[in-house]
């Protein structure tokens, strides 16, 4: 079994602004989901684990083994995608596939047609695949990505923001592609679909400001919930009441009246209960789990 341990990990890109803070986390295969609003650190996080960022402090063992002393181990077994994936213009998706595939050392020529050729059907761009890459759309050229990542037979596949930028039909075929490659391996993506966690990942972390607020799997961290979500229709001229005298949660418009969720222990006057969502976890741990002041 492929396993991934992060131990007290901080990384600052400038002296005294740490954008990882201590952060430790234990990730056995299958589907690890990291949320986290925009800057939180998602990517600085996964830039660490891959070896383009040496971390302040702390340590990264892929089974067993310190990939910061030794990248070499990582490499090869790592398929990465990260959020700003460029490609060399004029070669071809096969092409670049081929080129790929022999740098991390795919050697039998017919294996790795094979796996291209595979790769490229699973991502929707087997039509596509003599098409220089550069002219590919934006949704196409995330598909590659995925594809590239994937190559090799990686134990570790790190995806950042996989689905950004892809229509529904598309980001379906993607999830269920990573869904079934990670029955074997460690699959880690970013993303900001609360959905797609709930939907794909048998363990999630959540992540602000550089800082780990909470950990587990994706039922675990909604059954915590269970009996705390409270809903009710206001009126919108008493939001601000509202937001000084409870936890709210999120806010909502339905056919333009204001709905409102809380977090409460006990029944709280005028509410009734809705069943928790991971939506509901996601935004409780954000305000409230780091700053439980009301
Ligand atoms: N190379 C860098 N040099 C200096 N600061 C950086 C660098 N890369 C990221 N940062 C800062 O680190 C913090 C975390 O950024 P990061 O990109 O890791 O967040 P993120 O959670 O991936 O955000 P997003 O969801 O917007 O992609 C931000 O404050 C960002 O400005």
């Amino acid at each position: 079994m492929n396993r991934l341990c992060i131990d007290q990990l901080s990384l600052a890109y400038q002296p005294s602004v740490k954008v990882l803070d201590n952060i430790s986390l234990e990730i056995s295969h299958g589907m690890f989901g990291l949320l986290g609003p925009n800057g939180a650190g998602k990517s600085s996080l996964m830039k660490t684990i891959v070896g383009l960022q040496h971390p302040n402090s702390g340590n990264i063992l892929f089974n067993g083994t310190d990939v910061i002393k030794n990248p070499g181990y990582l490499h090869k077994q790592l398929g990465f995608l990260p959020q700003d994936f460029g490609v060399y213009p004029g070669a071809s998706a096969y092409q670049l596939l081929q080129h790929l595939a022999v740098l991390k050392g795919v050697s039998d020529s017919a294996a790795r047609k094979a796996q291209i050729l595979y790769l490229l059907d699973k991502v929707n761009l087997y039509q596509a695949r003599d098409k220089e890459v550069h002219t590919f759309s934006g949704g196409m050229k995330q598909r590659f990505g995925v594809a590239q990542a994937l190559l090799g037979n990686p134990q570790l596949i790190i995806v950042d923001e996989p689905t950004a930028g892809l229509d529904p039909e598309e980001r379906n075929r993607l999830n269920l592609l990573l869904s079934d490659i990670s029955e074997n391996v460690v699959v880690m993506l970013s993303t900001h679909l609360v959905e797609d966690v709930r939907n794909l990942c048998s363990q999630m972390a959540i992540i602000k400001r550089g800082t780990l607020l909470a950990t587990g799997t994706p039922g675990e961290m909604i059954a915590r919930l269970n009996g705390k979500v409270w809903t009710q229709q206001i009126d919108h001229r008493a939001l601000t009441h509202y937001q000084t005298t409870h936890r709210l949660i999120s806010q909502q418009l339905i056919e333009k009246k204001l709905h409102i969720t809380v977090y409460s222990e006990i029944p709280p006057d005028g509410f009734h209960p809705v069943t928790p969502t991971l939506e509901h976890v996601y935004f409780h741990t954000l305000y409230h789990e780091s700053n439980p002041a009301i």
